[in-house]
């Protein structure tokens, strides 16, 4: 069930920032600020969502001295931020360099006390950025409980070409799929297609943070999105920074399960693999 014990929307401020290429300090200060604007924006955030690997951006080559040894630096200044201003936050991805030596693409999520709720390193590493050269691949699917009962999935960028990931994040009680993102153009037309379609197969909200700006080859386009689970685009961002809100209604997903039952219609002995 998404469950949600306030009497108002859900809502969600996604972070669509720039990223200085291999420069953490920069990087930090930059999400800080845009942080503080979501929250005395308009609409309080009940959620904030920040891109993938925000703290170095794709800097794989000089990837193990920049990346945040045991996450410590990022839960450091994270953590107290989401208890002053009581609001969730997926920290998006950050390089995080792990006791075993390795470093890997990893999400980090507070509630609005401060506590971490949950890491998801990366599952599916994109060739075409290199990732499996210099990163590690995580090893688990991860859930969690957001404030108000929310029952959220993670999945970082290339992993939605995996629909399997999301599905099985929906059958172990996901009702939101959060995706940060390093995404480039040629691609809006996947990005945009992908993540409406992880949304409508498993009437689940998807909400999903990508940067903007060049780096090196790359372009990133930004468009954010959020997405109800009938697949409609509550909000998109453009092309520029940028926060992106919207509000999520709890009640929307067990009501488009029930329009069109596709959970109780499942054959799974069907399905090979
Ligand atoms: N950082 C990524 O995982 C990029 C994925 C991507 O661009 C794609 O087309 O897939």
């Amino acid at each position: 069930m998404l469950t949600n014990h306030k009497a108002h929307p859900f809502n969600v401020a996604l972070v669509q920032a720039h990223i200085e290429l291999g420069n953490p300090a920069v990087n930090r200060n930059h999400m800080r600020t845009l942080m503080e604007q979501a929250v005395t924006g308009a609409q309080k955030p009940d959620l904030i969502v920040l891109p993938e690997m925000w703290n170095t951006g794709y800097a794989l080559d000089h990837i193990q001295e920049l990346a945040d040894e045991g996450g410590a630096e990022t839960r450091a200044w994270i953590a107290p931020f989401a208890a002053t201003h009581q609001v969730n936050v997926v920290a998006g991805s950050i390089a995080e360099k792990k006791s075993d030596g390795h470093v890997y693409n990893t999400m980090l999520v507070f509630d609005q006390t401060g506590a971490e709720v949950a890491s998801y390193s990366k599952i599916h590493l994109f060739r075409l950025m290199e990732e499996e050269k210099y990163l590690h691949p995580g090893g688990e699917k991860v859930l969690f409980t957001l404030d108000g009962g929310i029952q959220a999935g993670a999945s970082i960028c290339y992993d939605i070409r995996f629909p399997e990931l999301a599905r099985s994040l929906a059958l172990s009680g996901a009702n939101l799929l959060i995706v940060p993102a390093e995404w480039p153009h040629p691609r809006l037309h996947h990005w945009r297609t992908l993540l409406t379609a992880r949304a409508i197969e498993n009437q689940m909200y998807v909400i999903a943070c990508n940067r903007v700006g060049r780096s090196g080859d790359a372009d990133f386009f930004g468009h954010s999105l959020i997405i109800d689970p009938w697949g409609e685009i509550i909000a998109e961002g453009g092309e520029q920074e940028e926060i992106i809100t919207g509000g999520l209604e709890p009640a929307l997903v067990q009501d488009v399960r029930g329009r069109i039952p596709v959970f109780e219609d499942r054959r799974p002995s069907m399905y090979d693999r």
